[in-house]
């Protein structure tokens, strides 16, 4: 610090610096060198700042002044210059914004151009050409707008600088979306292996890319997108896939219907199936197939065997009666010949004592005859009970089999319609309704904390509890009404000739009903309730539409508390 010799009020130095001192205490001020010389010069009246000082100041003001016209030149040859993906409106859009955001402060405006300049530099007219998305915005000019927009975009609530969190979540969904399509890849085969290493590749050289020179960037926008296109025709040939293979199953079903020994048994299954495959693929209904497949397949083995055997055990009998009949053939050819032997004897006795011999012997041989017979006719007669008996017995078990093809309707755990069933059903209602013009009521039905109960009471008990529920339901409803089974704990109920109150009602009742009831199983008293949502049908609408109705109301009757009705 330089203290001048001599004021120009001619104070000494160390009047002056007695009444700095003072001038500090009085301003409570720390007695620093700086403060002091302050004090030393208001004291003296000497000028605030020496030479040195101000020509500190005016050096770094020169810098101040390079570095803004270095980065306006930028900025002009930026603007001037044409980009891909930063478009002339969008740089102007952003400059403003960045000055907007940046008034207060010289040095974050200086650091916001310069990143904004920075991202218009790595946008070059010979960049890979781009898709374009559905707004019509270059998708990888995306990455960019909104990593600058971030950056630029004006300060709000306290938040973490766009700047360091972009990186962190662009990694981030970099490497989920990476996870995502390598799994989505995964398969047998060449090019699965091909693309998902290409997309690695890209993706790793991706994450690291920060601080590329921009050509790199370029090439490795390039070689992201191939590596995306050639993911993207595995996954398109995929669908393909899917879809002929559904075509084909359709198409198996319809020759499984040919192939079968009485077309009546596939004709059931190959209906329900190709109803499923109609209707989507989706897992539960595929599930649902392959289970009543697997019941009726099953079943049907069953009856065959037992039907075999009842083929069998008639044949048996057949064969048995014939070779009575045989038997009883030979005794009477027999008896017929010693009549013709007798006949002869007869007109040849000659004394009473002999031809009372030949009849004697003819009447042991006809009681004989005459026993043969009868108890052959006996036989006969319960073989023929026997096999009238199997003839029906095999006339049963074949209606039965062919009966299975109506249960392709019905649901096998709950013993309620099906899916299947209830469309038949609703046609049925819905040709009333339009006959006779009355109210139909359409219910959707759904198990309340069905989860809960599987998890808490094992699956087992989830079923008998959906066995439970359809039987109740079936009792406390009018045999008119139709309850069917809608997919897992979900059931319709249709009330004919009801109006919607009247329909609110009997739901209304049934789950009071149902609320004082339980099931055992496995020793375990279980209570279960429902929600309803039900809707009148609306004449000439589809099912699909009266039931998604129902289901609005279903959704309103759990979200207000569960087990209640809910009409819309
Ligand atoms: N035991 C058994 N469980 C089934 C069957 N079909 C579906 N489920 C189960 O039913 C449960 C339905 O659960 P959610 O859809 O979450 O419904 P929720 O637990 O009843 O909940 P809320 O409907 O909100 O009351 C799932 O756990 C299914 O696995 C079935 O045939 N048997």
């Amino acid at each position: 610090m330089s203290i001048p010799g001599k004021t120009t009020e001619g104070q000494t130095p160390a009047l002056l610096a007695k009444a700095a001192l003072r001038r500090l205490a009085e301003q409570r001020l720390e007695p620093t060198p700086d403060n002091f010389r302050q004090a030393y010069e208001a004291e003296g009246g000497l000028p605030s700042q020496p030479a040195a000082v101000a020509a500190d100041l005016a050096e770094r003001d020169h810098d101040e002044g390079e570095r803004w016209s270095t980065l306006i030149s930028r900025v002009v040859r930026g603007a001037e210059r044409g980009g891909r993906q930063w478009t002339m409106a969008r740089k102007k859009e952003s400059l403003q914004r960045v000055l907007e955001g940046s008034r207060g402060s010289g040095t974050r405006l200086h650091q916001r151009l310069g990143q904004l300049i920075a991202s218009w530099d790595s946008d070059t007219l010979d960049a890979t050409p781009l898709e374009d998305t559905a707004d019509g915005v270059p998708a990888a000019a995306t990455a960019p707008v909104a990593s600058v927009a971030a950056n630029v975009a004006p300060d709000a609530a306290p938040r973490t600088p766009a700047a360091e969190t972009w990186p962190v979540v662009a990694s981030h969904a970099v490497a989920q979306l990476g996870d995502t399509a390598v799994q989505a890849l995964q398969g047998p085969g060449v090019p699965q292996a091909e693309a998902t290493q290409a997309l690695r590749q890209a993706l790793t050289r991706a994450q690291q890319s920060a601080g590329l020179p921009p050509h790199e960037v370029n090439a490795l926008q390039v070689e992201l997108t191939q590596a995306c296109n050639q993911a993207r025709r595995i996954i398109d040939h995929r669908h393909l896939l899917t879809s002929q293979l559904t075509q084909l199953v359709s198409a198996l079903t319809d020759s499984l219907v040919d192939l079968a020994e009485d077309e009546s048994w596939a004709q059931g299954q190959c209906l329900a199936m190709r109803h499923q495959i109609s209707e989507g693929l989706n897992r539960r209904g595929m599930d649902h197939i392959q289970a009543l497949l697997a019941d009726t397949r099953q079943r049907q083995r069953v009856l065959k065997f037992e039907r075999e055997q009842a083929r069998q055990a008639l044949k048996s009998l057949i064969h048995q009666m014939l070779q009575e009949l045989a038997a009883l053939g030979q005794t009477t050819d027999r008896f017929q010949d010693n009549l013709g032997r007798y006949a002869d004897t007869i007109g040849a006795a000659d004394t009473l004592q002999s031809l009372a011999g030949v009849v004697r012997e003819m009447v042991a041989e006809s009681r004989a005859v005459a026993s043969v017979v009868a108890d052959t006719q006996q036989r006969l007669h319960t073989e023929h009970s026997r096999a009238t008996e199997l003839t029906a017995r095999v006339r049963e078990l074949e209606d039965e089999i062919r009966q299975l093809s109506a249960e392709a309707a019905t649901d096998p755990l709950t013993q309620v319609a099906n899916r299947r069933g209830l469309e038949k059903a609703f046609e049925a209602e819905r040709s009333r309704v339009d006959r006779s013009n009355t109210a139909l009521v359409v219910a959707l039905l759904d198990v309340d904390n069905f989860k809960k109960l599987n998890d808490q009471l094992g699956h087992n008990t989830g079923d008998e509890a959906l066995r439970f529920l359809a039987r109740r339901v079936s009792e406390c409803l009018r045999p008119v009404d139709v309850v069917a089974r809608y997919g897992g704990e979900e059931f319709v109920v249709m009330l004919p000739d009801t109006s919607l109150e009247e329909g609110q009602a009997a739901l209304t009742r049934l789950q009071r009903t149902l609320s004082a009831e339980f099931f055992t199983h496995d020793d375990k008293k279980v209570f279960i309730t429902f929600s309803a949502g039900a809707t009148l049908y609306r004449a000439g609408e589809s099912m699909e539409a009266a039931l998604e109705r129902a289901d609005l109301a279903l959704y309103e009757a759990k979200q207000s508390g569960k087990n209640r009705t809910c009409v819309g």
